[in-house]
């Protein structure tokens, strides 16, 4: 596991998009051969849509042969309700970039059986073979996508319970709690392990348990994230304000790991 510690959440949008846009030049995409990247929602990765659509728009990324698949999608949410995750996709990154449509997947909180939605979109994953780019936030209850603490770590895509933690973590987003969906759609641990690379975003001194868990924490379903110590490429993102957990050996070690990437980042800002 890689551990780069950022000063601000804007640096972390701006580091992830770099990683991002780099992965999918490097790949060369074509039609035939498109790269698949795993989308999360949520306020961590605004300042990475926001980064990759300015390097798209600086001609530095294109989106042409990228297919996409999301994390998750609350359930009995109108596609056109402004917290949907389609809604939320569509307004902060797909409508601002050129990818094609038809390359786009979300999972339908609406389908007649939820059930046969999750079997289908791991089907339509397992099409592709392999998500190459699993991007992913953290809950402050250590939740990766919507897999909430007691989830399996052999998990797959399924109907989830989100927890009162999640749903006041979430009631930001709505006029009331009680709007908040209390159901979600939701990739498994399982399935983000088998991607070929994760990159997760953990922001602010509200998610400082949740990067203590996922970085010196034991493997655990009680802080799905940690699971991510079993992935052999995962690199964890993250600001100042949540590394206040960390044992200042582990940050010292960490810093002194990627200094020079950093150093080397920012100079080319
Ligand atoms: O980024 P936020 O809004 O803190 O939410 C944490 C994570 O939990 C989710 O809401 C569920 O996957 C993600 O959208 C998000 O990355």
């Amino acid at each position: 596991m890689r551990l780069i510690p950022l000063r601000s959440a804007d640096e972390m949008g701006q580091w992830a998009a770099r990683y991002i846009a780099d992965k999918i030049n490097q790949f060369h995409p074509t039609a035939d051969k498109p790269f698949v990247l795993g989308c999360p929602t949520g306020s961590s990765p605004l300042a990475t849509y926001r980064e990759l659509i300015r390097l798209f728009q600086a001609g530095e990324v294109s989106f042409q042969h990228v297919v996409t698949f999301n994390m998750d999608e609350y359930v009995g949410l109108p596609s056109n309700h402004p917290q949907s995750y389609r809604y939320f996709m569509f307004n902060n990154f797909f409508n601002h970039i050129d990818i094609n449509h038809d390359n786009v997947h979300l999972l339908n909180g609406n389908a007649a059986d939820l059930d046969k939605e999750c079997h289908e979109y791991e089907e339509k994953i397992r099409q592709f073979g392999q998500i190459h780019l699993f991007m992913g936030g953290v809950g402050s209850d250590g939740h990766i996508a919507f897999n909430e603490p007691g989830s399996s770590l052999a998990s797959r895509t399924r109907v989830k319970t989100l927890t009162k933690e999640t749903l006041q973590a979430n009631a930001r987003f709505f006029d009331d709690i009680n709007e908040v969906p209390k159901m979600a759609l939701t990739i498994g641990v399982g399935t983000l392990l088998d991607a070929q690379e994760v990159l997760v975003l953990v922001d602010g001194h509200h998610k400082a348990q949740a990067l203590h868990a996922a970085v010196e924490g034991n493997v655990t379903h009680q802080w799905t994230v940690s699971a991510m110590q079993m992935h052999p490429k995962c690199m964890i993102v993250c600001d100042e304000p949540a590394t206040d957990e960390l044992k200042v050996k582990t940050l010292k070690y960490f810093n002194e790991l990627e200094s020079a990437n950093i150093e080397n980042f920012r100079a080319k800002l």
